[in-house]
């Protein structure tokens, strides 16, 4: 069938109405919600109490750890918004210098991972923790739940891991996987149980350890879908914590693994003396990610994107201008109206959650990303995910997450990075007819033997 060639906005369609609580803001000023994400960059922020879309990214606060110690800090000035908004940043840091090409959205096509590749992220084949044909039980419970897994569930699961670390999960009873044991994302689960944002977060099942390893339990997000399409958005405007910023200042540690991650990225990120030590400290990298990608300037970068046809991306560290973030989303629901109307939907409903939560009020969310997934049925759903650097505030302490970052104020800018999210899925062009997203409909997303 000849597809339709007139292009639309998800505005056009009538999308927007979703998002029922910026639109009126949008209406009051007349303006295209392209140009409302390009101008909250540079707006002036309102008093105290502003609302969550008003954040003033001008004043995001560039702290730069040196391998001697002592932090220096500058406030980002306006050129390197207009810089960074057109998609060439050329700004200078205290002590580095960034240059960018642009978007590697449009440059590599190097990225269809599998696990036999040396990259940590893609398509993976998640083990069980024993050989299927073990025979004793192995199991210790360290938490309260029932080990529920039989000796003839323990299969290989045929998975997508886009961010994180290598070898964090393991497959578990159908439906479910196990996580690396995390302190502090542990207790984000026990305390997000009577909260509003449960019904976002995977299920959570306990804590399970074996031969001294603990692993959290929880819901394989994945497991409902038929040939999924997957994306990694990572919110917020700083992906490090506090904490690792005065560590860093107290103890700088270079690390050589991160000075040739940023090289592979840009050979002219690292400076002049960091190129010499072969070296940079995490969050001068983190720092450096966070500029180079969308994260600074609209609140959320994409991770990854695994597509129902096999192929995996996670080249999207200089994914940065909204029209290579806006190209990107494009593709991803691959022109399908309704794909994108489930998504505004379920962020309308994330957004709402998370202005009702408890848990949210009082916990810095660092490292969070949305995972959205969605397949040819028109199933599409939105899951907050990662809870590893989401810490919790002293007693009586809330966060806004719609106010700039200065250190100290523990700020992440999460609910301005979904406002922009939202703004940015809404002026993606979908096709007036649907397109055919993709694939046949063997079940990928399966237990193996
Ligand atoms: O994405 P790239 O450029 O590879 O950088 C990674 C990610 O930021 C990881 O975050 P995430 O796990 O959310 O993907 C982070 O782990 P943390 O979350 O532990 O900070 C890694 O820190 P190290 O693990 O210290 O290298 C850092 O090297
Ligand atoms: N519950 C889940 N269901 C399905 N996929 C998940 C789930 N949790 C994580 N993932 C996948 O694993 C990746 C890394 O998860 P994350 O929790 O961010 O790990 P880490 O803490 O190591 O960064 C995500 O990008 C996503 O692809």
């Amino acid at each position: 069938m000849p597809k339709e060639c007139r292009r639309k906005t998800s505005k056009d369609l009538g999308l927007s109405g979703i998002n029922e609580g910026s639109r009126s803001e949008r209406r009051s000023a007349q303006k295209s919600s392209s140009q409302i994400c390009n101008e909250r960059i540079h707006q002036t922020p309102s008093p105290e109490s502003a609302p969550p879309t008003l954040m003033e990214t001008r004043r995001v606060p560039q702290v730069t750890i040196t391998p001697e110690g002592g932090g220096t800090s500058r406030e980002m000035q306006q050129e390197d918004w207009d810089d960074a908004v057109d998609g060439t940043l050329r700004r200078k840091l205290s002590n580095s210098s960034i240059s960018s090409t642009g978007s590697s959205a449009v440059e590599s096509e190097d990225d269809l991972l599998s696990d036999n590749e040396s990259k940590s992220k893609g398509i993976v084949t998640l083990e069980h923790l024993v050989d299927p044909g073990e025979p004793k039980p192995w199991w210790k419970l360290k938490t309260i739940v029932h080990w529920p897994f039989s000796a003839t569930q323990r299969r290989k699961l045929n998975w997508v891991q886009l961010a994180g670390h290598k070898g964090n999960f393991k497959a578990a009873d159908e439906g479910t996987i196990l996580k690396k044991f995390s302190e502090n994302e542990m207790q984000c689960f026990e305390k997000l149980r009577g909260d509003a944002l449960l019904p976002f977060v995977p299920a959570y099942h306990g804590v399970v350890e074996k031969d001294g390893e603990s692993f959290l339990h929880m819901a394989d997000l994945l497991a409902n879908f038929d040939l999924p399409n997957v994306m990694d958005c990572k919110m917020g405007v700083r992906t490090y914590l506090e904490e690792e910023l005065v560590r860093a200042r107290e103890r700088p540690k270079p690390r050589e693994d991160l000075y040739r991650k940023m090289v592979e990225v840009d050979s002219e990120g690292p400076t002049p003396q960091e190129h010499s030590q072969r070296g940079v400290t995490k969050p001068r990298y983190m720092q450096w990610r966070e500029t180079m990608s969308s994260t600074n300037t609209l609140g959320f970068r994409i991770e990854g994107i695994k597509k129902c046809d096999g192929t995996c991306r996670t080249d999207f560290k200089k994914t940065r201008s909204k029209q290579d973030v806006i190209q990107v989303f494009s593709d991803f629901v691959g022109g399908n109206v309704n794909i994108l109307k489930s998504y505004l939907n379920r962020l309308a409903e994330v957004r709402q959650a998370l202005k009702m939560s408890e848990f949210f009020k009082r916990h810095e969310v660092i490292g969070s990303s949305l995972l959205f997934i969605h397949d040819r049925t028109g199933n599409a759903q939105v899951w907050i995910i990662d809870f590893g650097k989401t810490t919790a505030l002293p007693e009586g302490q809330m966060l806004h997450h719609d106010i700039p970052w200065q250190e100290g104020n523990r700020e992440d800018g999460y609910l301005w990075g979904l406002e922009n999210l939202i703004h940015t899925l809404e002026s993606v062009n979908v096709q007036e007819t649907e397109e055919e997203t993709c694939c046949s409909s063997t079940k990928e997303n399966t237990q193996m033997t």
